[in-house]
């Protein structure tokens, strides 16, 4: 690792693919990350360093200083209730929490319910503001397994699209909070290299807003 250069923590997956358009949109050369094959560090994405992780890692490695900017999920900024400082929306990544189960569940049933989650934290958040005790079952994925299954009584996650909710024959019954890709900052590396940090937060709100405008056109 160069220790002089801004370390970038990039969410692997769904993130990455998103993610990379718009830094290359940016002027940064991710030819690096596109031929990565099993790599997860990359030194010549100049004038940066990158490296790929799990969302909930990426805000690991900014808490502890091993990454000075993380690009993460809002989704997993709040379920870890991380203390980073976010700098910019890049608007990709957008979907959003819902409540969701089959056909037949009803809400407002007085019984204590089972709710299936990837999110615990948002999860209890979101039943206390209704004074509703609920029982959590933390789910690692295809969480619509859940209500389908009887494991639990509903579900919150995320969905963008809604095919996974219709095809499924699952139904939403609630919204709740919107969820988008951002840029945080670890808050000593904002000090020690403040130009550095918002010429590529200039350089990427530059991209967000061109690619918005080419989408008006
Ligand atoms: N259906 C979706 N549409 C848009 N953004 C999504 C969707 N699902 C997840 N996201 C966003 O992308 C981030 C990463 O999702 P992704 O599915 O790649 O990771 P993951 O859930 O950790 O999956 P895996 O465990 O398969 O790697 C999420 O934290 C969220 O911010
Ligand atoms: O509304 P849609 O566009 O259909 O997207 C929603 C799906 O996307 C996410 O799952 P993901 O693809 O990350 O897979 P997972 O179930 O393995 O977490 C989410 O948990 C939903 O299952």
């Amino acid at each position: 690792m160069n220790k002089n250069r801004i370390k970038i923590a990039l969410t692997k997956g769904r993130v990455e693919k998103q993610v990379v358009p718009l830094l290359e949109r940016a002027g940064i050369n991710c030819d690096q990350i596109r031929q990565k094959k099993r790599r997860l560090i990359f030194d010549s994405v100049q004038p940066y360093e990158f490296i790929l992780a799990k969302g909930p890692d990426v805000t690991t490695f900014l808490e502890r200083g091993a990454a000075d900017i993380g690009i993460v999920g809002s989704d997993i900024l709040v379920e870890h209730h991380s203390t980073q400082y976010e700098l910019l929306d890049l608007k990709t990544g957008q979907c959003q929490f819902v409540l969701a189960s089959t056909k037949d569940f009803d809400p407002d049933e007085p019984k204590r319910k089972i709710i299936g989650t990837k999110y615990p934290n948002i999860t209890k958040k979101y039943f206390d503001s209704l004074g509703q005790d609920v029982e959590i079952i933390k789910i690692e994925g295809s969480v619509e397994l859940a209500p389908l299954t009887g494991l639990a009584d509903a579900i919150v996650d995320i969905t963008e699209t809604g095919t996974t909710i219709k095809e499924n024959n699952l139904k939403i019954y609630n919204y709740l909070d919107k969820v988008s890709t951002r840029l945080v900052v670890n808050r000593m590396s904002l000090k020690q290299h403040p130009e550095e940090i918002y010429s590529l937060v200039d350089k990427l709100e530059g991209a967000i807003k061109n690619e918005n405008l080419s989408k008006e056109y």
